[in-house]
């Protein structure tokens, strides 16, 4: 699959929802897009897991982790398990870790740092599926995000679908 330029996604449309530049880049992959599928967590990172064990189909997980930098949502491992599902990239609101080994697998990856401990699974519960906002954008289940070297945009559905 061809990825569109955020930029020129940009010029084409004035009301492209354009995330503020908070994010580094990690992860193998440097452009990624494809459909949403949302999840709201706070330090514990169950529900990530659980997302990239199922197949992904093209889709780019967006994990609101309430911004926390205390510790990291996604890693080497769960970056092997989202290549291998089929997922087309993971944009975190929160930390990562295992840079090196992100930077390994064919997938693509944003986050606010990177932090070394993991988070604590059980110590919160989180929620799949619901909109969640950070970064200044909106971000809703199916919408469509493209993310490349210039920056990350949502788009409510996919532009090459017509
Ligand atoms: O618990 C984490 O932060 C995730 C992790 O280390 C991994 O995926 O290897």
């Amino acid at each position: 699959m061809s990825i569109p330029a955020t930029t020129d996604l940009c010029d084409a449309d004035a009301e492209a929802q354009v995330c503020e530049p908070v994010f580094r880049a990690f992860g193998g992959r440097p452009a990624f897009a494809g459909p949403i599928t949302t999840l709201k967590v706070f330090e514990d990172n169950t529900l990530v897991r659980e997302a990239v064990g199922r197949p992904g189909a093209g889709r780019v997980l967006v994990v609101d982790g309430g911004g926390s930098r205390r510790c990291s949502l996604f890693g080497g491992n769960l970056a092997v398990a989202a290549a291998t599902n089929g997922w087309a990239g993971v944009v975190v609101h929160g930390c990562v870790r295992d840079v090196a080994e992100l930077a390994a697998h064919p997938i693509g990856v944003r986050a606010l740092a990177s932090f070394p401990r993991s988070s604590e699974p059980g110590l919160h519960s989180g929620q799949a599926g619901l909109p969640v906002r950070f970064a200044g954008v909106l971000f809703r289940e199916g919408a469509w995000l493209c993310a490349d070297e210039d920056g990350i945009v949502v788009l409510p559905g996919d532009p090459s679908a017509g």
